[in-house]
This record gives C-alpha cells, sequence and structure tokens, in this order.
C-alpha cells in the first residue's frame, strides 16, 4: 500500500480541507463535566468503511481509544492496518463513517516519512513545525530536541544518524503539534533489538503522559509486550478487541494460551483467514 505511505509524511500539511472540519464531539455543544470527560474517548472510529474501486480495505470499523492507552493494531498482509491509520490520522478520507478527532490533534508517524536526510535533525524539525504551523517553531524544537533526547545530535544531518535515532526525529515530527494521539505505522520494523527498546520505552513514557497511542506491527511480541488493548484485523474486518491476554483466551489451544503469536495464527485460522 505504498501510495499512501508516499504521501504520508506530507499529506496532514496538504489537505486543509480535511482540517478545517469541526470534531463531532466539539461541535457546538454545552461544556461537559469532568466525569463526563473521564468518559470521552481520545479517539474514537465509527463504522469506518473504505473502497478502492471494488476492493473493500475496511469494513465497518468501530472502536475507541483512550487518554493514555496504547493499542496495537495487528493482522495479515493487506488486512487494512495502514488504511484504517491513514483514516485515523487524516491522511485518507473513509468512504463511510467517521473519526471523532481533528487531525490537528492526531500525530502520525508513517512508515516511510518525508523527512530530508540532507537536512540536520533541527531543520527537518523546524521545516515540519513551519509546515504544521505551530506557534513558535523555535521553541517547539527545542522541546522536541529534549523530549527526544536528540539535543547533542540537533546540528547532525538525518542521514548519519541511526535507525533508532532517525525513528525518534520521525517521532517527534509527528509530536511537533503536541497531539492527544499519535499514530504510529510499523514504528520498529527496521530497528534492531536494543534501538527497539529504547522507541518503546520512549512511546511508554508518551502514554504515562496522556497520550493515545495506536500503533501498527507485525512483531506480535511486541504487541503483547506494549499494548493495553489489541485490535486483530482480517480483510478489513476487525475480528478482535480486546487485551493481550484475552486473545490468549480467545483460543481453544495449549501453545497459543502460552504464546500469542501462536494464539493469533490460530484465531484467524478459526476464523477462515
Ligand atoms: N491506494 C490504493 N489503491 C488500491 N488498493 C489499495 C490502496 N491502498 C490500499 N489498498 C488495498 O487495501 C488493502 C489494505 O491495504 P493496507 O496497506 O491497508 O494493508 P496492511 O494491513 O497495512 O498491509 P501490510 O501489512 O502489508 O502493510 C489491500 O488489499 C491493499 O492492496
Amino acid at each position: 500500500m505504498s501510495g499512501v505511505r508516499r504521501v504520508a509524511g506530507t499529506a496532514r500539511q496538504l489537505l486543509p480541507d480535511l482540517r478545517r472540519g469541526a470534531p463531532a464531539h466539539r461541535s457546538g455543544l454545552a461544556p461537559v463535566s469532568a466525569a463526563q470527560a473521564q468518559a470521552v474517548p481520545a479517539l474514537a472510529a465509527r463504522d469506518v468503511t473504505r473502497r478502492f474501486g471494488d476492493r473493500e480495505a475496511l469494513r465497518g470499523i468501530t472502536f475507541q481509544a483512550a487518554a493514555g492507552e496504547t493499542i496495537a493494531i495487528i493482522g495479515p498482509n493487506g488486512a487494512g492496518k495502514t488504511t484504517l491509520l491513514s483514516i485515523l490520522g487524516g491522511v485518507l478520507r473513509p468512504t463511510s463513517g467517521d473519526v471523532s478527532r481533528d487531525p490537528r490533534d492526531v500525530g502520525w508517524v508513517p512508515q516511510q516519512p518525508a523527512v530530508y536526510a540532507k537536512l540536520s535533525v533541527a531543520e527537518n524539525l523546524a521545516l515540519f513545525a513551519r509546515l504544521e504551523r505551530v506557534a513558535d517553531p523555535g521553541a517547539v524544537v527545542a522541546r522536541m530536541l529534549d523530549q527526544t533526547g536528540l539535543r547533542d545530535r540537533a546540528g547532525d544531518e538525518l542521514g548519519t544518524l541511526s535507525g533508532g535515532n532517525r525513528q525518534r526525529v520521525n517521532i517527534a515530527v509527528g509530536l511537533l503539534a503536541d497531539p492527544d494521539v499519535l499514530l504510529l505505522d510499523e514504528p520498529s520494523s527496521s530497528l534492531d533489538p536494543r534501538q527497539r527498546a529504547r522507541l518503546w520505552e520512549f512511546v511508554g513514557a508518551l502514554a504515562r503522559g496522556g497520550t493515545a497511542v495506536i500503533f501498527t506491527t507485525h512483531n506480535v511480541g511486541e504487541a503483547e509486550r506494549y499494548a493495553d488493548r489489541v485490535l486483530v484485523l482480517a480483510d478489513g474486518e476487525l475480528l478482535f478487541e480486546g487485551t493481550p491476554a484475552a486473545l490468549h483466551e480467545a483460543v481453544d489451544d495449549a501453545e497459543g494460551r502460552r504464546d500469542l503469536e501462536a494464539a493469533f495464527v490460530r484465531f484467524l485460522h478459526e476464523r477462515g483467514h
């Protein structure tokens, strides 16, 4: 699904029409009480479908993410994971259904981001801060360098950084507008185990700070370790939503109860995938 991925890094800036729309939960309603605010999800997808010609890439996807929650979307190749993330991030329009958040409140870290290898870390952040039209780009870049631990690499060309540090810059770009929700498309796929551990440490700290994090992965073990809940997508359908422990329980198989990858494969097999 490289088409979406290729444009994804810049598409949030190129789709002002999508970004102007008022989020559903803010549209002219009276202010909510503290108790009601607790109940308002950080993001809700309602009956989202997406067609590409005759192909139904997503069928009636409904789920919610709470503030501070980490959700992993897992599923076979072509299941619709990137399509769903692109819709949540406002990069792609759904054919029907809706997403509760304005894309301006949602940070998007595509698998192939549009950062520039020949620019320095700080120059990349400053460029995207201006594209995001943040109020004080200089202050935001300084905050992101501190938050990502990249201050001492600020002047280095991006192309000279390790994969792990490049991924930090990608995430920093997604966080420039201080979003309540962060979307990460296969964030660890090109990282070695040590860099993966650092990435998840960083993401964990964001979630503890209240950011809702939704990521896709083919690494089921990672979903088990780092996600509060997993969504299993296959052929555009949401087949399962629950904790990793509940996915173990969902299969009637001893190996599946020990190993989440085995449970996942068994689960898909039992449902004809
Ligand atoms: N721009 C497009 N035009 C036509 N078909 C598309 C387009 N984007 C996605 N699709 C199709 O939609 C379906 C879902 O694709 P998507 O990339 O979202 O799956 P995925 O779960 O992210 O896959 P992978 O794990 O391989 O990255 C696939 O059948 C794909 O071929």
